[in-house]
């Protein structure tokens, strides 16, 4: 896979050094002087997050021209206590009977032959510095960061989480963690896995920089479609664009499809859609759900391209507040950890999980940045080498069960840092493919 500089208009904005911030129409962007080594770890993990977030400012422009009307009744979102799981339907695009308050479609009438009838989605008003201003009244309506632009899965996931939420695009995974933490959101929705491309590793890394909690979560069976501008065929497509996961999703299928094209990685799916339609590019395809398609006036040259019709994300819900752990249904606790030194730490932690029956369901290691490398002699002598790491493990218990305590007690033991990153509501929703009856003609019908 190629990955070259994203497109302009969804270009990373958050740097090192400050710079001049742009507004991208309908997403919350920031500019940053965010030095990562300004965080100090592991006593001290978040420890000069004042500092960092005075120095942030925040201009965004959440939207919604034509807010779509919303049921009163039932509006605040499902909530943490049950994940907002039970509620849920298929979305991606796709039509539901769930009114999930997602950015309106305006609705375009594409010919095929005339380019000047795609409309680029309609840029919005952006925020004004009194929009920056710390909790504003927003009434009973929970406002819900995601990254990424109206269409992405992300957005779907924020619905899903949160019927009726209002959704409020940013930028960057990062920019969606300070929105909650400056109080312009109430939650962030944000990808933590998927069952073909693994890990979103920057998220288990922003996690522990940050210091907000995991108060749910939902998984989301993501369907993929090639998109290209009404008229285009698939002859003329030499550049498939999208976020990197979705393209890893469509890795296989792409190739068996016979595309002879250049992949290029962007931030998110929509954004690819929205970036060809805002530039007329006739030669350029995006992974993207149908929702995009619609938002951005593209059709769909392939359907269900995904390799595998299971295909699933694992989204996470984080809050300022922890919610409070429960044990009337089935919940799960996330926690990360450094090893102190010893042998076989690893297998002496793991193992104050299985001696009490708690299932592990995901185990991830991430550099350790504060301290990368421990050389193997006490007394720094000698050139071997550790390469340090920092576990992210989820078991399925909850923090109100003493067997749980009793493990993480234990853990402490053998850990030189351990944090509780939540304890939430399992997602229990049946599992539903993205669409069962995916087959190879579907996803040869250019
Ligand atoms: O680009 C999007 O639409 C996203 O919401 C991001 C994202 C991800 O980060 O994994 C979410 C779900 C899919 O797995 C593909 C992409």
């Amino acid at each position: 896979m190629q990955s070259l500089s994203p497109p302009s208009p969804i270009k990373s904005l958050i740097r090192s050094r400050p710079r001049v911030t742009r507004v991208i129409p309908n997403k919350l962007v920031l500019q940053c002087i965010y030095r990562s080594d300004s965080v100090s770890f592991p006593n001290g993990v978040g420890a000069n997050r004042a500092d960092w977030q005075s120095t942030c400012a925040i201009l965004a422009s959440k939207v919604l021209a034509q807010q779509q009307p919303t049921d009163k009744s039932s509006s605040g979102g499902g909530g943490d206590a049950n994940g907002g799981a039970d509620h849920v339907a298929a979305v991606n695009g796709h039509k539901t009977s769930v009114d999930l308050n997602l950015v309106p479609i305006e609705k375009t009438t594409p010919n095929s032959n005339n380019n000047s009838s795609i409309k680029p989605h309609k840029p919005q008003k952006p925020l004004t510095i009194t929009d920056l201003c710390p909790a504003p009244m927003h009434g009973a309506q929970l406002r819900v960061a995601y990254q990424g632009v109206p269409g992405a899965y992300s957005e779907a996931a924020a619905g899903k989480a949160y019927p009726n939420c209002e959704a409020i695009p940013c930028d960057q995974f990062e920019v969606a963690f300070q929105a909650v933490e400056l109080w312009i959101a109430d939650r962030a929705v944000l990808p933590v896995e998927n069952s073909l491309g693994g890990s979103i590793h920057r998220n288990y890394d922003l996690l522990l920089r940050h210091r907000l909690h995991i108060v749910g979560e939902v998984q989301l069976p993501v369907h993929h479609c090639l998109l290209a501008l009404p008229g285009v065929r698939k002859e003329y497509v030499n550049r498939v664009i999208s976020h990197p996961q979705a393209l890893a999703q469509c890795e296989l299928t792409l190739t068996k499809l016979g595309l002879q094209a250049a992949r290029e990685a962007v931030d998110d799916t929509a954004g690819a859609a929205e970036y060809i339609a805002a530039n007329n590019l006739r030669d350029t395809a995006a992974i993207a759900s149908a929702r995009a398609a619609e938002l951005y006036g593209m059709q769909v040259l392939a359907d269900g391209i995904q390799d595998d019709s299971s295909n699933v994300t694992r989204f996470v819900m984080l809050a300022r507040e922890p919610i409070i752990p429960r044990t009337d249904r089935p919940f799960k606790t996330s926690i990360v950890f450094a090893h102190d030194k010893g042998t076989s730490v690893l297998f002496k932690v793991l193992s104050a999980f299985a001696f009490r029956n708690i299932s592990l369901t995901k185990i991830e290691s991430r550099p350790h940045r504060n301290r990368p490398i421990r050389l193997v002699d006490d007394a720094n002598v000698g050139t071997a080498k550790h390469f340090e790491y920092m576990f992210y493990v989820d078991f399925e218990a909850s923090m109100a069960e003493v067997r749980a305590q009793n493990a993480l007690a234990e853990v402490q033991e053998f850990t030189s840092f351990l944090r509780v990153l939540g304890s939430y509501p399992m997602d229990m929703t049946p599992w539903c493919p993205s669409r069962a009856e995916d087959d190879d003609d579907d996803k040869n019908a250019f």
